[in-house]
């Protein structure tokens, strides 16, 4: 099985990122700096601007002030080599799993046989190759993140960012897309930007965890995780574990999102 060269993965620099919405500000200062082939994840509380950085990251939606680098250079227009994985799967419903997975391919005009080949691939990799055949409405809804992820890989992408991907999945579920995450990111070392509520996933999946203020977002903790590879499913089997959660907690506390 061929599967096309790794690209490299790309590094992501904000400095001093503010981003208002008319006179409400969404991000304020935000200063961050995510390195090639890292996995980092930006866990804070509902509205606090985290989605809003993944766009301005991805070169959707212009910055009010600061600056986005990309592998050092000025972000200046929509990020081409990149995959997204939102909270919602976004499979159209009358193209099955395949046929979902290689409109990214066809849209951006790559040769077919050989993304055919590597969307087989990534069906194995993420556990559903039983499904290529299936229309949306046919798979459970963690089948249905395993596509999207498939589809955000299958152009071999150097920058993968995920808003909540597993949102809305229940937490067994979660448990083992999280570890088939890992297991794809181990192998194809991409910078993924990933965005949870989900501190257990945070600490599960993530080289640093971005801890964000509520909104007005800024970035009040930093949290290098510092587990072996790949992590278990049950993550307290480690004491540092406990420790990171707590930390994660703490800045919370003090933000007055937790309040016991
Ligand atoms: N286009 C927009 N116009 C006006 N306000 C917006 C716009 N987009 C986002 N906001 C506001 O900016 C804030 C941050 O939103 P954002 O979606 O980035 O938060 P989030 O941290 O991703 O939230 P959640 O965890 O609930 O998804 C929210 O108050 C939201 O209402």
């Amino acid at each position: 099985m061929t599967i096309t060269a790794v690209s490299a993965a790309a590094s992501i620099e904000g400095r001093g990122i503010v981003k208002t919405f008319g006179g409400f500000t969404a991000v304020d200062g935000l200063t961050l700096d995510i390195r090639s082939g890292e996995f980092v994840s930006l866990i804070g509380p509902s509205g606090c601007g985290k989605s809003t950085f993944m766009l301005m990251a991805a070169g959707l939606i212009p910055t009010s002030s600061g600056e986005l680098l990309v592998n050092g250079k000025p972000l200046r227009e929509p990020l081409t080599d990149i995959g997204i994985v939102f909270q919602d799967h976004l499979l159209l419903e009358f193209r099955t799993a395949l046929e979902n997975v290689m409109l990214q391919a066809e849209i951006r005009g790559l040769p077919l046989a050989p993304a055919k080949e590597r969307a087989l691939d990534l069906f194995k990799k993420l556990g559903i190759s039983h499904a290529v055949d299936r229309y949306p409405k046919q798979l459970s809804g963690g089948m249905r993140q395993r596509v999207s992820i498939a589809r955000a890989l299958i152009h071999d992408p150097s920058v993968l960012m995920m808003d909540e991907p597993f949102g809305a999945l229940d937490a067994i579920t979660r448990t083992q897309i999280r570890h088939d995450l890992e297991m794809l990111w181990l192998e194809q070392a991409k910078t993924v930007v990933f965005i949870t509520h989900s501190i257990d996933e945070a600490i599960g999946l993530s080289d640093r965890v971005l801890v964000m203020s509520p909104t007005p977002g800024r970035i009040v903790d930093e949290i290098k995780i510092e587990l072996p590879r790949p992590r278990p499913a049950h993550l307290g089997d480690y004491p540092s574990f406990n420790a990171y959660a707590d930390r994660i907690h703490d800045a919370f506390r003090r933000f007055g999102v937790i309040k016991y």
